[in-house]
């Protein structure tokens, strides 16, 4: 039975510890691919995001050469907020007989409880969830209470977030320990996250 793990993200930008999750992900769970998602409208985030064809170029190269790493802009194309049980619905419609797996860090399984129609979702997918610096490793109550399929994923704790590169490079700080070279260029060329 074929294994396809989705790892949805804003991925603005995309950085090292998703790429170390998406790849222990891979290993950890034996998939045989895993799609990277990136949101187009992530309902949840307060800040305006950077617009997604930008998100998706910086995604792309830090993917580049890793064949099992899949790309898909369906929450791009789609208008509205990005609701993850959209997206599971329109990809397993694709490949019913899969085993499925949503890859997600400590912080949003922590709220999961607030994820649009969050009782269907875990009937479709088994969660593998991955320590977060910082995030205590509890599911919310109202998951704790629900029977669901979690594997957790032995990530060692990165400190590494998005916020964090945005912030340096606003302040002219080096971002090349944080997210591969070729997104790191991107971001100098285009400009993004300046002050
Ligand atoms: N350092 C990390 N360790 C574990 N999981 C992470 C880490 N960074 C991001 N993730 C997970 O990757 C997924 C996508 O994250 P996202 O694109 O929002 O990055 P982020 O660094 O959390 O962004 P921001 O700082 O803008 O909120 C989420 O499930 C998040 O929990
Ligand atoms: O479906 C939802 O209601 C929902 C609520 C919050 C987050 N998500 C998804 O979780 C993933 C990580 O979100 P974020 O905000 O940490 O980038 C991304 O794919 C989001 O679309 C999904």
């Amino acid at each position: 039975m074929k294994r396809i793990g989705i790892f949805g993200g804003s991925f603005d930008p995309v950085h090292n510890a998703h790429l170390a999750l998406g790849r222990l992900a891979l290993q950890h769970l034996g998939l045989d691919e895993l799609r990277w998602v990136p949101a187009g409208l992530p309902w949840q985030k307060s800040r305006q995001v950077t617009p997604g064809a930008q998100r998706l170029e910086m995604l792309r190269l830090a993917l580049e050469g890793e064949p099992r790493f899949v790309i898909d802009t369906c929450e791009l194309d789609r208008s509205g907020p990005s609701y993850t049980i959209d997206t599971l619905r329109a990809l397993q419609a694709h490949e019913p007989a899969a085993a499925w797996f949503l890859v997600i860090g400590q912080d949003q399984y922590a709220r999961l409880d607030t994820w649009r129609e969050w009782p269907e979702l875990l009937q479709r997918v088994t969660l593998a969830v991955a320590g977060r610096a910082g995030v205590p490793p509890q599911p919310p109550a109202a998951l704790a209470a629900v029977s669901h399929r979690m594997v957790p994923l032995p990530l060692p704790p990165m400190a590494v977030s998005a916020t964090e590169i945005r912030a340096r490079v606003a302040q002219g700080q080096p971002v090349d320990a944080l997210v591969p070279p070729p997104v790191a260029r991107y971001i100098e060329q285009h400009r993004l996250y300046q002050a």
